[in-house]
C-alpha cells in the first residue's frame, strides 16, 4: 500500500502542471497515467494538430504568390514525410512530460489504468494507492454519434489520423467545430479533397460574423461544407465510405474523420466505488472544482465537464494546488478563459461574445469594432480579411472577438485585459511598435474614446479658449 498526499490520475496538460506544482512545492504525488505521458494535447490533439496545420500553410504559400510577384507551383506533398514533421514535433516536446523528467520533480509515477475501489484509495495493476486528496484529470476521448451503420465502417478519430502515412483521396469529416474545421484546412491544403458535414452550423459556437469569414475561406481554398446537413446511414469499407445525408443525398469518399465531440474519460474510473457524482459532461464539482459528494476528490481539465483546452486544465492545476496544498478557498472563473480556433483566418474568443453579451448586458453593451484593412501590418502582409469586435460595458471589455491572422497572438492582451479588469483606457494609451497586426487592438479601443474627444463641443471649446491663452 503506497500512502500519499496527492494522488492524481491522468498525466495530461492538468494532472502534468498539478504534479509539476505540487510536488515542487513539497507534497507526496502519486501520478497514474494509464497511456501515454503528456495525454491527448500532446500525443493526439493541440500538438500534432498544429504541426500539420504548419506544414499545410507551408504548401498553401506556394500556391499564392502570385499578389507578391511570386509564380505559383503546386507543391510536391510527401504525405508521410509530412507526418514525419508530426513526429518529430511530439518527439520534441515528449521529453518535458517524461516519466523521467517527472521522477526528478519527485513524483511517483505509475503506469497503468486506476480505479477507485473505495472513497479513499484507488488501484492501479495490484498496487493499492490510499490518498489525503485525489484529482482526477482523465481528459475526454471522440464521442462516436449513434448513426446508423457507424460501427460497421473504418472511420479514423484524432486518435487516428495523425498516424495516416498515405493522403486519402477524398476526406469526409463528420462535425464541423474546431477540430474537423482545422482537420479539414490542413488536409485540403496538403491536396486532399475534403468533405464536411455538420448536423448544425459550422463553427456554430462563436461569433456568426466572425465564423462566416473562417467559412468563406475555407470554401474558397476548396473546402467542401454542407451544413444542417446531419447523417443518416453510413456504409461501406476501408478506402470506400458513403454518408447518407437526411436529404438523401450521398457524400462518397475514402476516409471518414469522426469530429463530433468528445466523450469525457471516466468509465475505467468506477466513481460510484468512491462515491463521486457524475454525468455524461463530467464529474460533478463545485467552482472550486471539488466533487460534490467526496470531498476528498477534485476533477480538472476536460474531465471537470466544462470547456475543454489545455490552457483551462493548467489553470484548473494552479486552482487546485491553492486548495490542496495550501487550504486557501480558491474557485475557478471562466469569464477570462481565452479559446481560438487555428484555422486560416484564426478565429479567436475571451469573455462573451457579441450575443451573449446583449442577453447578459442589453442596453448597457457597446459594441466596438475595426477591421484589418485599416492596420498597415495586415496590408503589407496581404493579409488584410479580419475584423476584431470589443464588447464593452462601462469603459470595461467584457469580451472580445477576433478573426484574421494571428488573431490567437492578438487576443492576448485582451485575456490580460478582461482577467485585470481593465479598463479600455489601458489598451488604447499603449504605445505599439508600427507596423504591428497588434494596432489594430489598440484602434478599436480607441474607437470608444474617439466620439468623447473628438465629437464633443466641450472639447472644442476647451481647446480653443487655452490657445487663446497660450504665449
Ligand atoms: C485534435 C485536437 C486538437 C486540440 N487542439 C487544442 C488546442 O489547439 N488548444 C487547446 O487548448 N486545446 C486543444 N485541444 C483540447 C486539449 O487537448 C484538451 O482540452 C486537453 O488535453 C485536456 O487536458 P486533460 O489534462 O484534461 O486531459 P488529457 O490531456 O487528455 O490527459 C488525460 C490523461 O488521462 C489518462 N487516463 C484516462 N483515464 C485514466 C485512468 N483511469 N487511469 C490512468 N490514466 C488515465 C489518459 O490516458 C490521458 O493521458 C485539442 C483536442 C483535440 C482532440
Ligand atoms: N484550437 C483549439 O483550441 C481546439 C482544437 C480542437 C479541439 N479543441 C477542443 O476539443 C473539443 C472538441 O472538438 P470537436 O470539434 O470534436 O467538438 P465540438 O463539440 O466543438 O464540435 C462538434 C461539431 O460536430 C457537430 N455534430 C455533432 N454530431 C454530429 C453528427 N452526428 N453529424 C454531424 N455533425 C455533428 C456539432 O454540431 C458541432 O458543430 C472542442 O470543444 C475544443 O474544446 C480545441
Amino acid at each position: 500500500m503506497i500512502e500519499t498526499d496527492l494522488c492524481i490520475i491522468g498525466a495530461g496538460s492538468g494532472g502534468l502542471s498539478l504534479a509539476a506544482g505540487a510536488a515542487q512545492m513539497g507534497a507526496r504525488v502519486v501520478l497514474i497515467e494509464g497511456a501515454e505521458m503528456g495525454g491527448d494535447c500532446l500525443n493526439t490533439g493541440c500538438v500534432p494538430s498544429k504541426a500539420l496545420l504548419a506544414a499545410a500553410k507551408q504548401a498553401h504559400a506556394m500556391t499564392t504568390g502570385a499578389r507578391f510577384g511570386i509564380t505559383p507551383v503546386v507543391p510536391q506533398v510527401d504525405f508521410a514525410a509530412v507526418k514525419d514533421h508530426v513526429a518529430r514535433t511530439i518527439a520534441a516536446i515528449a521529453p518535458m512530460d517524461s516519466q523521467e523528467r517527472f521522477e526528478g520533480f519527485g513524483v511517483q509515477v505509475i503506469r497503468g489504468w486506476a480505479r477507485f475501489t473505495s472513497t479513499d484509495e484507488v488501484e492501479v495493476g495490484g498496487q493499492r494507492i490510499r490518498a489525503r486528496r485525489f484529482v482526477i484529470a482523465t481528459g475526454s476521448v471522440a464521442a462516436i454519434p449513434p448513426i446508423a451503420g457507424i460501427e460497421t465502417v473504418p472511420f479514423l478519430t484524432n486518435e487516428t489520423i495523425f498516424a495516416l502515412h498515405v493522403a486519402p483521396s477524398h476526406l469526409i469529416i463528420l462535425g464541423g467545430g474546431p477540430i474537423g474545421m482545422e482537420m479539414a484546412q490542413a488536409h485540403r491544403r496538403l491536396g486532399v479533397p475534403v468533405t464536411v458535414i455538420e448536423a448544425a452550423r459550422a463553427l456554430g459556437r462563436e461569433d456568426p460574423e466572425l465564423a462566416a469569414l473562417v467559412l468563406a475561406n475555407l470554401r474558397a481554398e476548396g473546402v467542401v461544407v454542407l451544413e444542417d446537413a446531419p447523417a443518416v446511414q453510413i456504409a461501406g469499407e476501408a478506402g470506400a465510405i458513403a454518408v447518407t445525408l437526411k436529404e438523401g443525398r450521398v457524400i462518397h469518399g475514402s476516409h471518414l474523420l469522426v469530429a463530433t465531440g468528445r466523450r469525457v474519460a471516466l468509465e475505467r474510473l468506477d466513481l460510484a466505488a468512491a462515491g463521486v457524482e457524475a454525468t455524461p459532461r463530467g464529474v460533478t464539482v463545485g467552482a472550486d472544482l471539488r466533487s460534490v459528494s467526496n470531498r476528498r476528490v477534485y476533477a480538472i481539465g476536460d474531465a471537470a465537464g466544462g470547456a475543454q483546452f489545455t490552457h483551462l486544465a493548467g489553470y484548473h492545476a494552479g486552482v487546485v494546488i491553492r486548495s490542496i496544498l495550501l487550504g486557501l478557498p480558491a474557485k475557478a472563473a471562466t469569464h477570462h478563459i481565452p479559446r481560438v480556433t487555428y484555422t486560416d483566418p484564426e478565429l479567436a474568443q475571451v469573455g462573451l461574445t457579441e450575443a451573449e453579451a446583449r442577453a447578459t448586458h442589453g442596453a448597457a453593451l457597446q459594441v466596438l469594432r475595426a477591421e484589418f484593412t485599416h492596420n498597415d501590418r495586415a496590408l503589407a502582409e496581404g493579409r488584410a480579411e479580419g475584423l476584431i469586435k470589443l464588447m464593452v460595458v462601462k469603459g470595461r471589455p467584457v469580451g472580445v472577438s477576433i478573426c484574421g491572422p494571428q488573431a490567437g497572438e492578438l487576443i492576448g492582451v485582451w485575456a490580460l485585459a478582461i482577467a485585470a479588469r481593465l479598463k479600455l483606457g489601458a489598451v488604447a494609451g499603449m504605445v505599439l511598435p508600427y507596423p504591428t497586426l497588434g494596432e489594430v487592438s489598440k484602434r478599436a479601443a480607441g474607437a470608444y474614446f474617439s466620439p468623447k474627444l473628438f465629437d464633443n463641443p466641450w472639447v472644442k471649446r476647451a481647446v480653443r479658449l487655452v490657445q487663446r491663452f497660450l504665449p
